[in-house]
């Protein structure tokens, strides 16, 4: 099986509200969609979410980088070498995480197709069922909490509150959440770099001193403030985790010796896709930390092969934020994983199972 073309596409699906960080608001998902097609007839996609703010990765850039630089290295290769490809793609450019990791995913669900598993089976099997999280938006205190009760009455058992605001408005926003959904949810918060280490020491201890049991404080200082977050992580009983401060392999391993966080978010579109991921999961184990496996605002191309990835890593992968799908209007695939509210399936079919893709625009250059 051998790649002939890499075809681009711009996918644009409406989120059911608008999903509103520290960072950044969002309307829909608008994701660059990657089709490589092989010499065999089979099609493997991707898709790559161009977060600036966090990646530094435009829709431009994203193009740019397959059409240009990915692409010609990867075509004529044969899919059953994807070590091979994988390094091609990861040492073809610096950065541009998203744009490698559409591109890994893509092959990946060929190597699937190529041997016929389902990819969770390729990567090591597991459980096909996995259980996500919803992200509460940051917003009125009213309307957060609810949020936050409509999402427990419709089965979710995880709330992901985005604080990292008003550090006062944000202690009364997760006091507020806690009174009113207690003992039917876990509490996770992600501050999206938007506190300093010292307020957010103070939240914290606000916090806990008011009986708010969570289950962990994600990224609460900006990304590249590791002592901010390790002052954090040495000083609070919450449990940190790492989002925005690291991307691949080395800045998990340089975390981990610092003991600057006690969990590590893993997403596709800052390792570069799969296989750093791998690398991130199995450096953790060794070290014993856990890690949650997340998303950027995508639809269920890329969150599948997260979903097959966290089935095969369940043993360090134990925390599951991969709510994309389930904040879409609709999902645009055929096929693939099954996103139902917080239950996610994974079924028999080959690759990531996606037949087809409905709605997305040719890229022609
Ligand atoms: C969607 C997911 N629950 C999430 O919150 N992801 C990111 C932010 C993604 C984005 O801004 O596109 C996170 O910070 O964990
Ligand atoms: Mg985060």
């Amino acid at each position: 099986m051998k790649i002939t073309e890499i075809r681009l596409g711009m996918l644009r699906v409406p989120l059911k509200t608008p999903f509103k960080t520290a960072l950044r608001t969002v309307e829909a998902v608008e994701d660059i969609v990657v089709a490589i097609h092989t010499d065999t007839g089979h099609v493997g996609y991707g898709e790559a979410a161009a977060t600036a703010v966090i990646t530094g990765d435009t829709h431009g850039s994203i193009i740019e980088a397959i059409d240009r630089v990915i692409a010609p290295r990867l075509v004529g290769q044969d899919i059953a070498n994807l070590n091979h490809i994988t390094r091609l793609i990861q040492t073809s450019l610096e950065r541009n995480t998203s744009a490698k990791a559409a591109v890994e995913i893509a092959v990946y669900d060929l190597w699937g197709q190529l041997y016929e598993a389902p990819l969770y089976r390729m990567l090591g099997g597991g459980d096909p069922v996995v259980t996500t999280d919803i992200t509460i938006s940051v917003d009125y205190i009213d309307k957060m909490v609810a949020d936050s009760i409509s999402a427990v009455e419709r089965g979710f058992e995880s709330l992901k509150i985005k604080v990292g605001k008003d550090i006062g408005v944000d202690i009364e926003r997760v006091k507020a959440i806690h009174a009113a959904v207690e003992g039917r949810a876990l509490l996770r918060l992600d501050a999206n770099q938007g506190w300093t280490a010292k307020q957010a020491v103070f939240a914290m201890h606000a916090l806990e001193d008011a009986g708010v049991h969570l289950e962990l404080l994600e990224q609460p200082v900006r990304a590249q403030d590791i002592a901010g977050l390790k002052y954090v992580t040495d000083r609070v009983h919450t449990p940190v985790m790492a989002d925005e401060s690291v991307f691949g392999p080395l800045e998990v391993i340089e975390l981990i010796k610092q003991h600057a966080a006690d969990i590590i978010n893993i997403k596709l579109m800052k390792t570069g896709g799969i296989s750093n991921a791998i690398r991130i999961a199995d450096i953790s184990a060794l070290y014993g930390v856990e890690c949650m496996i997340g998303c950027m605002i995508e639809t269920s191309i890329s969150v599948a092969a997260a979903v097959h990835l966290a089935v095969a890593k369940s043993d360090v992968i134990t925390k599951v934020d991969l709510d994309g799908p389930s904040l879409c209007a609709y999902d645009p695939v055929d096929g693939g994983v099954t996103f139902s509210e917080s239950e996610i399936t994974i079924g028999d079919a080959p690759g990531l199972g996606i037949r087809a893709i409905r709605g997305y625009q040719p890229i022609v250059r």
